[in-house]
C-alpha cells in the first residue's frame, strides 16, 4: 500500500470562499519527464518542470488547480505572496508530507512595452498544478490539488483520482522514450548591427558616468522544420546541462525554458542563500588552457568590476533582511559546460518576518542582469535593447506552504512558440567594455540552448 495523505482546508481568496483539497500518494519509480510527457494531449499550455542545480529536487506540474497572475507594477510580488498565504494559511502539513507548490515567474521589466513574442504574457504568472509530481531523496510523490467553490466535490475528486492513475500508468509505460534533436531550418540574429551600436553607446554613457554598469542583451530567432513538443525540449536540456537549474514553464502556446547556473535566492527554515554570478570567460579546449583561462578571469579587472557591483548590491540587501550574513572576500570560479563565471555565494539568517518573495522583490534585478544604479540601468536597457525580455533574466521558481522555496535567474533560456524559438543572452557592460568581446560572450551564452535545439555556431 502506498503511503497516503489527504486533507481539505477552507480558505477565502479575493472574497471567494474556496476549499483546497489535497491528496498525495507515494509512487514507485516514475520518471518526471515521462510524467510530464503523459500530459501532452490534455495539459499542453498548463505544465511546468523544475529541477534544482544539485538534482535533489524535481517538480512537475500538469493542469492548473489555480492560476495566480497579475500585471501590477510595484505590488506584483506582494500580491502573489499575499494570495498564496491566503490559500495555504489553514494547511497544516506533517513533517514527511510533500507540500503543495506554487510555481512560476516574474517578467524582467513590467515597464517594457516592446511588442513581440511576450505580448499578452502577464507580468507575474504562477500556478498550483492539478497533478503535482515531486521527486526528492529518491522518493516520488504525486499529489492531486483541487481548489473549488463547490461545497461537495466528491464526484469531481473521484474523476481526478482516475485521471491521476491514468497519468501515472502512461508515464510508467512510456518510461524509455527518447526524443530526437529538433531540426533547425534557419537562424537569425535579431537586430545584430543595432546590438553593436547599443553596446558602444552604453559604454560611452558609462564613461560619462551616467551609470556604472548596464547589462545589454540580444536575441536569436530560430525557425524549425516541424513543430516541437515541450517534453522533447525538456529532454534535450536534461541531456545537455547537468550542472544547472532546469526549467520549463508553459502558458497557452508558449514554452519558456532554460538551464541556468544562477541562483537568485533560496530560503529554507529562515536561512537565505543567494549567489553573485557575473564575469565570464570561455572554457579551454584542454585542461591546461581551461585552468589558464580561469586564472585570467580571476585577475581580470574588467570582469572583477562587473562582479563586484553584484556582490555589493546583494550584500546590501542581505544586510537589510538578515540578522547575520556571510560574504566571502574573493570570488571563485563557477565552471559549467560552455563557460566559466566569477562566483560569490552569499548566505544569511533572515529576520523572523522576512520572506522569500520579499527577497525576490528586492534582489531583482541584481546588477548581474540589470545594472548600477538600478533605475538608471533599467531606463538605459529600455532605450537600447530593441526587445522585450519577457521572463528572460527574471526570477523563476517555487514556494511551498511553509514559505520555503527557491528562485533562479532565468538566463540561458528561450521561448518556444509553435515552429519558432527565441533565445536570449546578454552581458554586463562597464566602462572598459568592447563590443566585439561582448558579442562573443553572448555567442558562448547562447550555446547551451542552441545546442539543445539542434544548432551550433562555428568557431
Ligand atoms: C546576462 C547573462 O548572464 C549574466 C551576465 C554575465 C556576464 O556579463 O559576465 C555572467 C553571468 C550572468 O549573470 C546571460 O546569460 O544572458
Ligand atoms: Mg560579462
Amino acid at each position: 500500500m502506498h503511503q497516503k495523505w489527504s486533507k481539505t482546508t477552507e480558505v477565502e481568496v479575493a472574497s471567494n470562499k474556496l476549499s483546497f483539497y489535497i491528496e498525495t500518494i507515494e509512487v514507485n519509480q516514475l520518471s518526471p519527464l515521462a510524467f510530464y510527457a503523459a500530459g501532452e494531449q490534455q495539459y499542453r499550455g498548463e505544465r511546468f518542470f523544475w529541477q534544482n542545480r544539485e538534482k535533489t529536487l524535481t517538480i512537475v506540474g500538469l493542469g492548473q488547480a489555480i492560476v495566480l497572475e497579475n500585471n501590477k507594477n510595484g505590488q506584483r510580488f506582494y500580491d502573489i505572496e499575499h494570495q498564496w498565504k491566503e490559500l495555504t494559511k489553514n494547511i497544516v502539513m506533517e513533517e514527511q508530507e510533500p507540500q503543495p507548490i506554487l510555481f512560476g515567474g516574474f517578467t524582467f521589466d513590467p515597464e517594457n512595452k516592446e511588442n513581440g513574442e511576450w505580448n499578452d504574457f502577464p507580468q507575474s504568472y504562477f500556478t498550483v498544478a492539478t497533478f503535482q509530481l515531486i521527486k526528492q531523496h529518491e522518493k516520488t510523490y504525486v499529489s492531486i490539488h483541487l481548489i473549488t467553490e463547490q461545497q461537495d466535490s466528491s464526484i469531481h475528486f473521484e474523476k481526478l483520482r482516475e485521471e491521476r492513475d491514468r497519468l501515472i500508468h502512461a508515464a510508467q509505460v512510456k518510461e524509455l522514450k527518447t526524443y530526437e534533436k529538433p531540426k533547425i531550418h534557419s537562424i537569425h540574429e535579431r537586430n545584430k548591427d543595432y546590438y553593436f551600436h547599443a553596446v558602444e553607446n552604453v559604454t560611452h554613457l558609462i564613461q560619462k558616468n551616467e551609470a556604472d554598469k548596464v547589462v545589454i542583451a540580444r536575441s536569436l530567432e530560430l525557425d524549425f522544420k516541424d513543430a516541437l513538443s515541450s517534453p522533447q525540449i525538456i529532454y534535450q536540456i536534461m541531456n545537455e546541462q547537468p550542472e544547472s537549474y532546469l526549467f520549463g514553464l508553459e502558458r497557452k502556446n508558449l514554452l519558456f525554458f532554460g538551464a541556468t547556473p544562477e541562483r537568485l535566492v533560496k530560503v529554507k527554515n529562515q536561512y537565505a542563500y543567494s549567489a553573485c554570478v557575473a564575469g565570464s570567460i570561455k572554457r579551454g579546449k584542454t585542461a591546461e588552457e581551461d585552468k589558464l583561462l580561469g586564472e585570467q578571469l580571476l585577475s581580470d579587472s574588467k570582469n572583477l568590476k562587473e562582479h563586484q557591483y553584484v556582490v555589493d548590491m546583494i550584500e546590501n540587501i542581505f544586510s537589510k533582511h538578515c540578522e547575520e550574513y556571510k560574504v566571502p572576500k574573493r570570488p571563485k570560479l563557477l565552471k559549467i559546460r560552455d563557460i566559466q563565471h566569477l562566483y560569490t555565494p552569499v548566505e544569511g539568517k533572515l529576520f523572523n518576518h522576512a520572506t522569500i518573495l520579499q527577497l525576490v522583490e528586492h534582489l531583482h534585478p541584481t546588477p548581474a542582469l540589470g545594472g548600477v544604479p538600478r533605475n538608471k540601468a533599467m531606463e538605459i536597457i529600455r532605450e537600447f535593447e530593441k526587445m522585450n525580455r519577457g521572463l528572460y533574466a527574471g526570477p523563476i521558481g517555487w514556494i511551498d506552504a511553509d514559505g520555503n522555496g527557491e528562485f533562479a535567474v532565468a538566463i540561458r533560456s528561450a521561448a518556444l512558440i509553435d515552429k519558432k524559438a527565441y533565445l536570449y543572452a546578454g552581458g554586463g557592460i562597464v566602462a572598459d567594455s568592447n563590443p566585439m568581446t561582448e558579442y562573443e560572450e553572448t555567442l558562448v551564452k547562447f550555446r547551451p540552448m542552441l545546442r539543445a535545439l539542434g544548432g551550433q555556431f562555428n568557431e
